[in-house]
């Protein structure tokens, strides 16, 4: 599909239910250019009278009737242009409002692997820029654009009628306008995309340094995090200039080109009064009409040239938006199997992985989580163990083998079921806006508050939350700033045991934390484990001694497996792994 095909997809699509105002409001644009269009042929008819009555000094009736009509049409105009804009600006903030809801329900819909690829910034810009740029241009181009066209062809069609030679001189220049106007928009377009491009770039950017403010200042990389704004803010500037440049001189070159078209249209109608082709009288009021007309005429090519940038931002968002529609959305298997828990085990079945497809991670694993079983997987940075969490949580989608729960391909379970029986605790917690409780409840909003606390005091968060001034009732500050990391960690793991999932994973995380947090994570940890199915992504070994059993991933590879104690005695690479990091406890 063509950018262009593109962008009126998008817009058809969130236009089409709004067919009944839009009408309304090109009916009632057409009315009011109706009467726009006749008003300055009253103008003449009263210019002709009045010259007439100069010459001959016969009755100024007709004058001051055509004026009376012409104010006439020009107040039936306004309202008339008044009606069409209110139902027009209202139908306008409710199509505005579908695309912004239908823009976030389809990033709710995406998968994972859209947002490993995208950066925030860029994200976000979909809604504070390119949403906001279609809005702008529906209210201030699109009905401008309808409005103005009506006007150019009503004053074409009335030009004619009244008087061939006069109308052929006000158009004399479109040719020449329109071919001009063809070679400066392709090049605005080339710019007013790259301008968009650029201010997502700029956003991702900053939304990168915002997020990373306390590495800069720790390491002292303000200067360099200002620098690299520089950079990206001059690429914006540069294209904008640019893209304004471009689509800013097609304005100054039609209005130019009306002025002269005034020239013409004088002195055509003065040839027209020396060559007796009409009379004094009748081509003085010619001339008047036709000069109205000529601005008539060109005000709806000005208008558009005036207002082209702002109608390319809104294709181009419109594009982009479009962009974000065709995405892959995560396959919910609607008609696919349910389990009920876990009743036998979760298997990793020969699973061959890679995030691109020429670049392999995981090279036939297979790990066996029997249920009730606690299973740990360690290995050097790198080796895949976060990887094989995204594939049994179904982020993404083995390239073959199979990952299975109590023998169903997770491919072939509904992804609802699949993720209801799937509880993460992960490594970096999230908190929501909201109160302690709302926080903990997240995952069943109608837990009771008996069961919220049950599920802190499990968690080792209870005593924390009584510290706090209005405790389970204390809102989540801004930034989080209330929790700290090992205390967001507490509230992430209080609001799994609530869930109460069949089938754990968790990313542990000790090790940013002090030693009195620890400690409780690792009681938080081992209450949540305890009799449940799970499989840890484990970090610290001295935290997994107790595993079940324990998987050595390296490069890709399950390079060993078995309990800590079997391990140790193989002198193998767990052994290796194990001596060196307990060297440095
Ligand atoms: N979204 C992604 N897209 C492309 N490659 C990725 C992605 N996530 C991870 N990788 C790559 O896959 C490999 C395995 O990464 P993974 O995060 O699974 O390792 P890990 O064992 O969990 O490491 P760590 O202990 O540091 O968390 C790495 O080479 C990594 O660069």
């Amino acid at each position: 599909m063509s950018d262009k095909q593109k962008s009126l997809t998008y817009l058809t699509k969130y236009l089409k239910n709004y067919k009944k105002p839009i009408l309304i409001s090109v009916a009632f644009y057409l009315i009011a250019t109706i009467a726009q269009v006749i008003a300055p042929s009253l103008l003449g008819q009263a210019v002709t009278n009045l010259s007439a009555f100069v010459k001959w000094h016969g009755s100024l009736g007709v004058f001051y009737q055509a004026l009376a009509w012409m104010a006439g049409f020009y107040a039936f105009n306004s309202v008339a242009t008044y009606i069409a804009w209110m139902m027009m600006t209202r139908f306008n903030a409710n199509a505005n409002n579908d695309m912004r809801k239908g823009l976030f329900g389809k990033l709710q819909r995406m998968t994972i692997r859209y947002f490993d690829t995208h950066q925030d910034g860029q994200i976000l810009s979909l809604f504070n820029s390119d949403l906001d740029n279609i809005f702008n241009a529906l209210n201030n181009a699109f009905f401008e654009i309808i409005s103005q066209s009506l006007l150019f062809v009503g004053t074409i069609i009335v030009m004619f009628v009244i008087n061939w030679k006069l109308a052929l001189s006000v158009v004399a220049t479109t040719p020449l306008i329109l071919l001009l106007s063809w070679i400066i928009m392709k090049k605005a377009h080339v710019y007013l995309d790259n301008q968009q491009d650029r201010v997502g770039e700029l956003n991702a950017y900053i939304n990168e340094q915002l997020n990373g403010e306390n590495v800069i200042i720790t390491q002292g990389l303000r200067d360099q995090s200002v620098a690299g704004f520089k950079k990206e803010n001059a690429k914006v500037r540069e294209a904008m200039f640019k893209g304004q440049f471009y689509s800013g001189i097609l304005n100054p070159l039609v209005s130019g080109f009306s002025l002269l078209n005034f020239a013409i249209v004088i002195a055509t109608g003065a040839y027209m009064i020396m060559t007796k082709q009409v009379s004094q009288a009748a081509g003085l009021g010619l001339i008047v009409t036709f000069t109205e007309y000529s601005w008539t005429y060109f005000q709806p090519l000005t208008q558009v040239t005036s207002i082209y940038s702002m109608l390319q931002l809104a294709l181009t968002g419109a594009r982009r938006l479009e962009t974000v529609e065709e995405q892959e959305e995560e396959n919910t298997v609607p008609d696919g199997k349910t389990i009920l828990g876990v009743n036998d085990a979760v298997r990793l079945e020969d699973v061959h992985f890679g995030y691109t497809p020429d670049k392999e991670i995981l090279h036939g694993v297979s790990i066996e989580v029997p249920k009730g079983q606690s299973v740990a997987v360690v290995g050097p940075t790198g080796s895949g163990k976060t990887t094989i969490m995204n594939l049994i949580n179904r982020f993404y989608d083995v390239n073959s083998g199979a990952v299975t729960f109590d023998g169903v391909d997770v491919r072939d379970l509904k992804l609802e079921n699949l993720r209801s029986n799937v509880g993460i605790v992960l490594q970096d917690s999230v908190l929501f806006s909201g109160t302690v409780a709302d926080n903990i409840r997240y995952g069943k909003p109608e837990a009771s508050m008996d069961e919220v606390i049950a599920a802190a005091k499990e968690a080792q968060l209870h005593d924390f939350v009584m510290t706090l001034p209005e405790q389970y009732d204390t809102p989540i500050e801004n930034g989080q700033a209330n929790f700290s990391t090992g205390q967001k960690q507490l509230l992430s793991i209080a609001r799994t045991i609530l869930v109460d999932p069949a089938f754990l994973i968790l990313d542990e995380a000790t090790s940013n934390v002090d030693t009195v947090t620890e400690e409780k994570i690792q009681k938080a940890m081992d209450n949540v484990i305890a009799g449940r199915t799970s499989f840890v992504i484990a970090h610290r070994l001295k935290t997994i001694l107790n595993s079940d059993k324990i998987v050595v991933l390296k490069d890709g590879q399950v390079i060993e497996e078995g309990p800590h104690a079997d391990l140790i005695k193989k002198r193998g690479f767990y052994y290796q792994l194990y001596t060196s990091q307990m060297a440095f406890e």
